[in-house]
């Protein structure tokens, strides 16, 4: 693989400045648009237009964690902008509480409902989480509606009160600007942390996700939480700039255009989304003259907006920065970090893996039936059979993709039979899937850094960012891919993604390696490289349980095979004996 000069940049894995003094530029920038904000002599009309977007566009930016970071859907963002405008509302004007002890009330209102909401609802996926929070949405806008003696209903809330700081419309408006360009910074980095990182796995792959130590549930959950609480914020800050508020600023079709300016504007970006908050508000107003012909103002805008997302379907910011995201990632890397080390933990004794009468039915059909597989630690044990003879199922099961029908699983001396997959990895199991399952939007790198991540791996130290790059790197350098680790996965062959698959379980340090079927769609240079591959990690002491059907891979690379057909084991024992078993034999040849 070539590295030509003039196209390589090295990762930075020496300690970066902190965050805060890296991004100045930004903070710079945004005092002087609060400064703008505060002095700028706008009239009612724009300054009522700049307060809807800004308080908008802080809504819109929850959309952009929960949907574009985490790719859960939620379609009751007005409701919770609600929260925040009611509690804003009726705790200065009823109760005459201190504004700012109103605001804080609000977020923590939506934030314990998003939350709730979450936890009762994020085991459902798609349509479902649609549906769910659809009629949420519903529910709190006829509470607005007919709870007359808390929120005046359908009359609404007027006279709510600002802060006596900000009592004037100019400075308040410069105070929401600010709140807007601190939320826009905690989003726009929030990607480059552990939690935004674990989101973006979540999205693009639950399953890889859970089996690399990501606890999908309480991630989908935190970004649930995280989306309600900016949608509090956002409504907060509206009812206190419009002084006014009704249960129709916050019903369904609310929602809905929330959505819409995410989507429009670009959802994975919160820069997307206050271009998309800034032109869905813009539009109408741009199009008012055509108002005098009934309907066709209603029509040119709905046509534009479908014109945008139809063409644009990463949205406006997406589009713009496509073409940057590929030159950024065609650049190679000087790879400097140091050789990878896998030092697996120790805590049980001769076996490391010990499995005894697991069984999975799926109904009538019995995938694995009393199987026992005990796997021997620093070798490699092979697990073959026919096709159907359930093979992966095991590999499921041991990796807490599906819960055992009966048996007992025991990791290095720890028992994982009812754990989920995250903590299987935490207890040190890693794995690869038969279909190559990465997080496909991100680059190689950022892939293994998620394996790093893994709590319990020990050789990340305090599992800083320059430690989780470099063992990143070491991973990917290991696995001959270091130079090309800032490149996205969809520019690496089949072959390449598999290796990428593989670096991501090794980063992790897990003290068991389960690989399903590694060489299937390889060619057979690529199969030679795989096999050396293999000889390397067993000769740094790891544990291997491959599942394959290249039997001269298979008798190769393993001291120990075990047999399934029919979901039943039908041979046990050191890797010569095995394969010319009579039993072993007729499986795979048949009988006459
Ligand atoms: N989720 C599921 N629901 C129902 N049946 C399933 C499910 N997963 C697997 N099976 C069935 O369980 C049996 C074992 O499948 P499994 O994929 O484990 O076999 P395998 O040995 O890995 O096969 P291959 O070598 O072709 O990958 C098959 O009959 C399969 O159809």
């Amino acid at each position: 693989m070539s590295t030509s000069s003039e196209n390589i940049e090295a990762v930075v894995i020496t300690r970066p400045k902190p965050l805060l003094l890296r991004h100045a530029p930004y903070f710079i920038g945004a005092a002087i648009v609060v400064f703008l904000a505060a002095s700028a002599q706008f009239d009612g009309y724009i300054l009522n237009i700049l307060m809807q977007a800004t308080t908008f566009a802080i809504a819109v930016f929850g959309l952009s964690v929960v949907l574009g970071l985490c790719g859960q859907i939620n379609l009751a963002q007005a409701a919770f902008f609600g929260f925040g405008a009611y509690a804003v509302g009726i705790g200065t004007t009823d109760y005459q509480l201190s504004y700012w002890l109103c605001l804080v009330a609000g977020c923590v209102m939506a934030l314990v409902a998003g939350a709730i909401l979450g936890l009762s609802t994020l085991r459902l996926g798609g349509h479902y989480l649609a549906m769910v929070t659809i009629s949420f949405q519903q529910i709190v806008t006829l509470v607005m509606i007919n709870a007359i003696w808390l929120t005046k209903g359908p009359d609404g809330v007027s006279k709510i009160g600002r802060p006596s700081l900000f009592l004037s419309s100019q400075s308040y408006l410069a105070f929401c600007v600010a709140m807007l360009a601190l939320v826009g910074y905690i989003v726009w980095h929030l990607p480059e942390t552990r939690l935004g990182r674990a989101m973006r796995a979540v999205r693009d792959n639950e399953l890889a996700a859970g089996v690399n130590g990501i606890d999908v549930f309480r991630t989908k959950v935190y970004a649930f939480a995280i989306s309600a609480v900016l949608g509090g914020l956002g409504g907060g800050l509206f009812a206190g700039g419009f002084a006014y508020i009704s249960p129709d600023q916050f019903s369904f079709a609310e929602s809905i255009v929330f959505l819409t300016m995410s989507l429009l504007g670009g959802v994975a970006s919160p820069i997307g989304s206050a271009i998309g908050t800034g032109l869905l508000i813009l539009i109408p107003e741009w199009l008012r003259f055509l108002k005098s012909v009934p309907g066709l103002y209603l029509a040119i805008y709905g046509l534009s907006v479908i014109l945008i997302i139809r063409f644009m379907p990463d949205g406006i910011w997406g589009f713009v920065t496509a073409a940057y995201d590929r030159m950024r990632s065609s650049k190679k890397v000087a790879v400097t970090s140091a050789p990878l080390q896998l030092r697996p933990a120790t805590t049980g004794g001769e076996m490391v893996l010990e499995v005894t009468g697991l069984s999975k039915h799926f109904g009538g059909l019995k995938a694995v039936d009393q199987v026992d597989i005990s796997v021997r630690r620093g070798g490699v044990h092979a697990l073959i059979g026919p096709n159907g003879s359930g093979k992966t199922t095991t590999l499921n099961v041991l990796s807490g993709l599906y819960n055992a029908t009966s048996g007992k699983v025991v990791l290095d001396g720890t028992d994982v039979t009812t754990m989920p997959p995250h903590l299987r990895a935490a207890a040190g199991l890693g794995r690869t899937f038969q279909n190559i399952r990465l997080f496909r939007s991100m680059t190689a790198l950022e892939n293994v850094i998620i394996g790093a991540e893994r709590p319990g791996n020990t050789l990340t130290g305090k599992g800083d960012e320059a430690a989780l790059t470099e063992r990143a790197l070491a991973a990917l350098t290991f696995v001959g891919l270091g130079p090309r680790a800032m490149e996205l996965i969809s520019s690496f062959s089949y072959g390449h993604q598999r290796l990428i698959e593989i670096a991501r379980a090794l980063a992790a340090n897990p003290t068991l390696l389960l690989l399903d079927e590694p060489a299937a769609g390889l060619n057979s240079t690529e199969k030679l490289e795989l096999h050396e591959l293999l000889k390397r990690i067993a000769a740094q002491g790891l544990t291997i349980l491959i599942i394959d059907h290249d039997m001269t891979l298979v008798s190769e690379a393993a001291q120990h095979i075990t047999v399934l057909n029919f979901g039943r084991r039908i041979a046990d024992g050191e890797s010569m004996a095995v394969l010319r078993h009579p039993d072993v034999v007729s499986a795979y040849l048949g009988t006459d």
